[in-house]
């Protein structure tokens, strides 16, 4: 039996701050560090109050800052290498705005209550609470200052409901990076490690520990940043966001005073993202769309001035603020990226990380943290789930087409993913899959021979495909999802997780089903391409002999449906 060595004492230390000041940060991969406060007033983590006198981890990798607005000491159990203090802080720039969005939130809040009287005094028009949505460029702070923001609604004590929106697929709101999401959390979510910086995804742990549990519903883009090829799947995921929100607002008061807070990718910089061949001469097409769909009244633009006068200009109806870039924004590298990627998966999987067992033996109150999670690894038959693409190439070449005819194919056709086919299986391991729902009347009807072909609709999105231009559409799906976190490393997941025979689960396909069906062919409607997802598998292993996958789920039992989407992101387990 070995006998594990007693850890090193910790070397506590003090970190003393003067008031409006922010001790900012940067874990490296093998520190971990736990802080308490030992001053009398409030110290906050992104704007959620440390608890006083209690330890609060600070996992490895995480850069961030405490702010104390009075003076502070703060005990550390270890001086990071990189960490020093400032009092350059756009903390009164965020607190000035929260209370113009407070002001906001509650004269919607008297008027909704007032019926469709205006109390007197009330300002006319004001009958939903603000929605405002952060651009600016890579690692400006976007997703800080969202937290921020949303922290300090909920730490109001007004009750707010204010949902958040993240349009950012690199860092959506405690799922798996490439999807969009909206939540409504109800507590101010933690800042204790760098995978989902938004909150985590409701699992079966209290809400009182670290966890934040934040009830959230996701939509799969599959890539990190939004392209102008993907911007028709783009646009109908934004859609479907925005209606979700709109339902919400119709049935609950309370969230539509509360408003919205919408997390953008920093690509929304790009002021030709999204430009169609049809309007070559429209600029931030998807920040008007975003700004369309959710009723967007107030865009606040972090740092960079061109952008503030871009916008300022081509959406006169919007208000535009901008405020600076904090100085403890940290660029992130790609290397950074890729880790932060790999945790989110990981985490979403296997919940959040435990303590560090540096940190086991300190004395004094922790904060509770939650137990982790146990994924269930499964094999399944290759016929029995269907894999799917949205918007991808994957047809017989226009030169094979007769002369002189061009094909009209959908930006967001489903193809179907073969995985008998070496190159497809090949690119399905370590695929991050999204489930999604389907209905009876999402299935196509089948053509019987002799029956004229079902014509494919040409609508306003449709594109005509002419010679040359397959591979491109490949491709675009391809290079957007070359960034996704798959750091090298083996996946540890078939060892630890037992291995399941579970075919014919759920209730999407059948083998009998599919027997005369097109091996590309998808009998499915395109709108399951956008629809809410139900959860997400990864690929980690495919027996192309027996014709099965191994597929790693974050619950055990049937999945809830066998269709699933793939996209750009791969995941293998290296934690
Ligand atoms: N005041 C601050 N003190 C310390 N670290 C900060 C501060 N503000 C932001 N950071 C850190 O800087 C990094 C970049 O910030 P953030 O992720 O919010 O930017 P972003 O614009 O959303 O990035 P991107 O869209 O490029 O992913 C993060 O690690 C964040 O924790």
């Amino acid at each position: 039996m070995s006998i594990e060595p007693p850890l090193a004492p910790l070397q506590q230390t003090f970190v003393e701050l003067e008031a409006g000041s922010e001790w900012r940060f940067e874990l490296e991969a093998d520190e971990n560090v736990a802080v308490r406060v030992q001053s009398p007033d409030p110290v906050f983590i992104n704007s959620a109050e440390l608890p006083p006198t209690t330890w609060y981890p600070l996992h490895r990798y995480l850069k961030s800052s405490l702010y104390a607005p009075t003076s502070a000491r703060i005990e550390v159990t270890s001086l990071p290498a990189s960490q020093y203090t400032s009092t350059s802080t756009n903390q009164p720039n965020l607190i000035a705005l929260h209370l113009a969005l407070e002001r906001l939130r509650i004269l919607a809040r008297r008027n909704l209550a007032s019926n469709g009287a205006v109390p007197p005094g009330a300002e006319l028009g004001v009958r939903r609470g603000p929605r405002l949505m952060v651009l600016g460029q890579p690692s400006s702070g976007k997703t800080t200052v969202v937290k921020n923001l949303v922290n300090m609604a909920l730490s109001s004590g007004m009750g707010w409901n204010v949902g958040v929106a993240s349009l950012d697929p690199s860092s959506p709101l405690g799922l798996i990076p490439g999807s969009l999401s909206l939540s409504t959390p109800s507590h101010p979510l933690p800042t204790h490690h760098l995978a989902h910086p938004l909150g985590s995804p409701p699992t079966s742990v209290p809400s009182s520990t670290l966890s934040a549990d934040v009830p959230t519903i996701g939509w799969w883009y599959g890539h990190l940043e939004p392209t102008t090829k993907g911007s028709d799947l783009w646009r109908k995921l934004v859609a479907s966001i925005a209606e979700r929100w709109a339902e919400r607002c119709v049935k609950d008061p309370n969230a539509m005073a509360s408003g919205l807070v919408v997390d953008t990718s920093s690509a929304f910089t790009n002021a030709t993202l999204g430009t169609r061949k049809d309007d070559p001469k429209a600029r931030y097409s998807l920040v008007s769309h975003a700004i369309d769909a959710f009723d967007i009244d107030i865009l606040l633009v972090v740092g960079h001035e061109k952008l503030t006068i871009d916008l300022t200009r081509l959406f006169p109806h919007v208000r535009v603020i901008r405020i600076p870039k904090s100085g403890g924004a940290v660029d992130l590298d790609d290397t950074f990226r890729e880790i932060s990627h790999a945790w989110a998966v990981r985490s979403y999987f296997y919940g959040e990380p435990s303590l560090p067992k540096e940190l086991g033996g300190l004395m004094g109150r922790m904060i509770a943290m939650e137990q982790g999670l146990s994924p269930y690894s499964f094999q399944i038959g290759f016929e029995t789930l269907t894999v799917i693409r949205v918007g991808e190439e994957h047809a017989a070449p226009s030169t094979a087409l007769p002369l002189g005819s061009t094909r009209i194919l959908s930006p967001t056709r489903l193809t179907r993913v073969d995985p008998t086919g070496p190159a497809h299986a090949v690119r399905l391991l370590n695929t991050v899959l999204a489930i999604v729902a389907i209905n009876s009347d999402d299935r196509i009807p089948k053509v019987k021979p002799g029956q004229p072909e079902i014509k494919v609709e040409e609508t306003k999105d449709a594109v005509k495909v002419e010679e040359g231009a397959e591979g491109e559409a490949g491709e675009a799906g391809e290079a957007a999802g070359a960034g996704a976190g798959a750091p090298e490393g083996g996946t540890k997941v078939e060892g630890d997780v037992e291995g399941t025979e579970d075919e014919g689960q759920g209730e999407g396909v059948t083998a009998e089903d599919e027997d005369d069906e097109d091996e590309d062919e998808v009998p499915y409607r395109e709108e399951i391409g956008w629809r809410e997802v139900l959860g997400f598998i990864v690929i980690t292993g495919i027996d192309t002999l027996r014709k099965k996958y191994t597929v790693l789920s974050p619950s055990p039992g049937k999945l809830p449906s066998t269709v699933a989407v793939a996209g750009g992101i791969e995941w293998v387990d290296s934690a």
